[in-house]
């Protein structure tokens, strides 16, 4: 097997994470980040999407197995990111990109041009406490970014973002991957990890499993349309329904993209709901 590095990517190898006497959150996951690649992981909340990050990051050992190839630039926004300082959004930016290695004037000026991509609201003199969450998590992503990331971890990065940190954050996500960077990313949303993630995972009872995308050659995608059976039937979240990669809400009726796998639980799951299946096609 080639020594792990930078160029060959970050590896999980058979990792089992156990909190004190419950039964294993993760257990034997094994998981390969290349260069490049943009790796979306899905999952129910509590089911251990975190955890995995953390272990990525090595914030979190792992109760057994290892962690390989890490690179020396590692870029992670937590769930929750602690904005309470009484220093502005920029000075904080600038002295993270100082401790990165970046001299004050570039530090500055990658840290304005971050924020301003992402929209911060209020502009980049806003003190940290007073930071709604959405911007929390802008000036999270900025620190993230100060300086190009071997390996980028983001979990649940766009919740709570606005529609233009929204589209800034893919578009983060694809340039970090273009210069070489593997990026790492989790969402409870099927469609939002299927539309940013060159491969898509999602965690299941604590292991790991690969998910094919839309864009995948073996990816089967069912279309399915729905109307409403009555004046009772309840609109579920669509696009948090296992499998669900697309969703056009129409007039009196809803399209959606499933994965094959998921189709007929998605579709009994809408019939119980009150809802009629006008079409399928596989
Ligand atoms: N430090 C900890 N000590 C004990 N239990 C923990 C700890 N961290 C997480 N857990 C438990 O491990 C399980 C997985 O948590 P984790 O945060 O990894 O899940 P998640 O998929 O990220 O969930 P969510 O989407 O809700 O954030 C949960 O049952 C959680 O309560």
């Amino acid at each position: 097997m080639p020594a792990m590095g930078e160029d060959s990517g970050t590896e999980l190898r058979e990792v089992t994470k156990r909190y004190a006497a419950s039964a294993p959150v993760l257990a034997g996951v094994s998981l390969a980040v290349r260069p490049g690649e943009v790796v979306g992981i899905a999952g129910a909340n509590g089911c251990g999407k975190s955890t995995l990050l953390k272990i990525l990051v090595g914030l979190s050992l792992p109760t057994s197995g290892t962690v390989a190839g890490r690179p020396d630039v590692v870029g992670y926004v937590p769930e929750r990111f602690p904005a309470h300082g009484r220093i502005s959004a920029r000075a904080y930016l600038t002295h993270m990109g100082r401790i990165r290695g970046l001299g004050r004037a570039a530090a500055a000026r990658r840290a304005g041009e971050l924020l301003d991509r992402l929209d911060l609201v209020g502009g980049p003199g806003t003190g940290l406490r007073r930071l709604s969450k959405g911007n929390a998590q802008k000036v999270a992503l900025a620190q993230a970014l100060l300086v190009a990331p071997g390996l980028l971890v983001l979990d649940e990065p766009w919740s709570g973002l606005d529609a233009t940190a929204h589209q800034a954050l893919a578009e983060l996500i694809k340039e970090t991957a273009r210069a070489g960077g593997a990026v790492v990313f989790t969402d409870h949303r099927e469609a939002v990890v299927a539309a940013n993630a060159s491969a898509v995972y999602r965690v299941v009872d604590g292991r790991l499993h690969a998910r094919p995308g839309p864009g995948d050659a073996g990816a089967r995608v069912a279309h399915v349309e729905l109307t409403p059976a009555g004046a009772g039937a309840e609109a579920p979240h669509w696009p948090t329904l296992p499998g669900v990669v697309d969703v056009a809400v129409g007039e009196g009726s809803v399209a959606l993209a499933v994965l094959d796998p998921y189709c007929d639980e998605l579709l009994f799951h809408a019939i119980r709901n009150g809802w009629s299946v006008a079409a399928v096609r596989r």
